[in-house]
């Protein structure tokens, strides 16, 4: 697979990084520059707001994510880290702040036009059609796309080719980690500019979770910013260009992956020493 084979082409920058495994990718120079925001791709910026008529779940929080990087978001149950993620992609109302994508103004658009404009978002739970075949939920994925859809599907079952064996088969029936390849898989039938996953290991073994980061990584290769929420947050931190943890819908840390997995206060309080 190439860089941008999912996606339209769209300029992404050139830059190199050597990832925790020693490989290498093309990414950032100096660590600082990895984790300034105000101009990257996707930037919720000073996002607060909740749900509905409800109180502040996120007071002043900032997400961002550039091509070729993967941000994660971290923090203890209930630190609003779905809802950060909610918020970029449109699903609340946001008293102040606002969310810019390839720096555009988004903020007023509804989750539908976002992904038209560009958004695969994954949700948690229901992210994939029980009922349907493995196959039948990636046609599903291309709804919004009047094109021909097969190569993009061809690509999807390289990357996970647990998948074209299973194709005929209804998702429902499949493994836990196997469903989120599907669900992963759906969303980047879209040819998404941006790939927002909360909580792709949910429920997983340890393997599993290993063996779906490593593709998630190879999303991100090919260009793909991703912005995900994780639990496991010392595994997703080893993966990650950028890395928020969130505290009481508050930015507590920011910092590459690197930087935070070495943050002696970010050890003590969030990994556990
Ligand atoms: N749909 C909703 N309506 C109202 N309140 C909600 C909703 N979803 C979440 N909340 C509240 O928002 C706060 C943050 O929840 P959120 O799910 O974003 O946290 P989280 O950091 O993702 O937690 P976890 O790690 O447990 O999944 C919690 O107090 C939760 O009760």
């Amino acid at each position: 697979m190439t860089r941008n084979d999912w996606q339209d082409s769209r300029g992404n920058k050139d830059r190199s990084i050597t990832r925790p495994g020693g490989s290498t990718m093309e990414q950032g120079s100096a660590p600082a520059d990895r984790v300034e925001t105000t101009n990257a791709f996707l930037v919720g910026d000073s996002m607060t707001g909740g749900y509905g008529q409800g109180p502040d779940i996120l007071h002043d929080c900032t997400i961002a994510v550039d091509p070729g990087e993967i941000a994660v978001i971290v923090g203890p149950n209930g630190a609003g880290k779905s809802t950060g993620m909610k918020a970029v992609f449109g699903m609340l109302n946001l008293r102040k702040g606002s969310v810019r994508l390839d720096g555009e103004d988004i903020t007023a658009l509804s989750p539908q036009d976002r992904v038209v404009r560009g958004m695969g978002f994954v949700p948690q739970t229901s992210n994939i059609f029980t009922s349907m075949t493995v196959e039948e939920n990636l046609e599903m994925g291309a709804f919004i796309r009047r094109d021909d859809f097969r190569q993009t599907m061809e690509q999807i079952y390289d990357l996970f080719p647990i998948l074209r064996d299973k194709r005929r088969q209804p998702a429902g029936e499949l493994s836990g980690g196997q469903r989120q390849q599907v669900a992963v898989g759906r969303a980047l039938m879209t040819k998404p500019k941006v790939l927002m996953l909360d909580e792709p290991t949910a429920g997983v073994s340890p393997i599993v979770m290993d063996e779906l980061f490593d593709r998630i990584i190879e999303v991100a290769r090919t260009g793909i910013p991703i912005l995900m929420v994780e639990q496991n947050a010392r595994q997703a931190l080893e993966i990650a260009d950028r890395g928020y943890v969130l505290v009481q819908g508050r930015n507590a840390h920011t910092g590459t992956g690197e930087e935070l997995l070495a943050d002696p206060e970010v050890r003590r309080s969030f990994l556990g020493g």
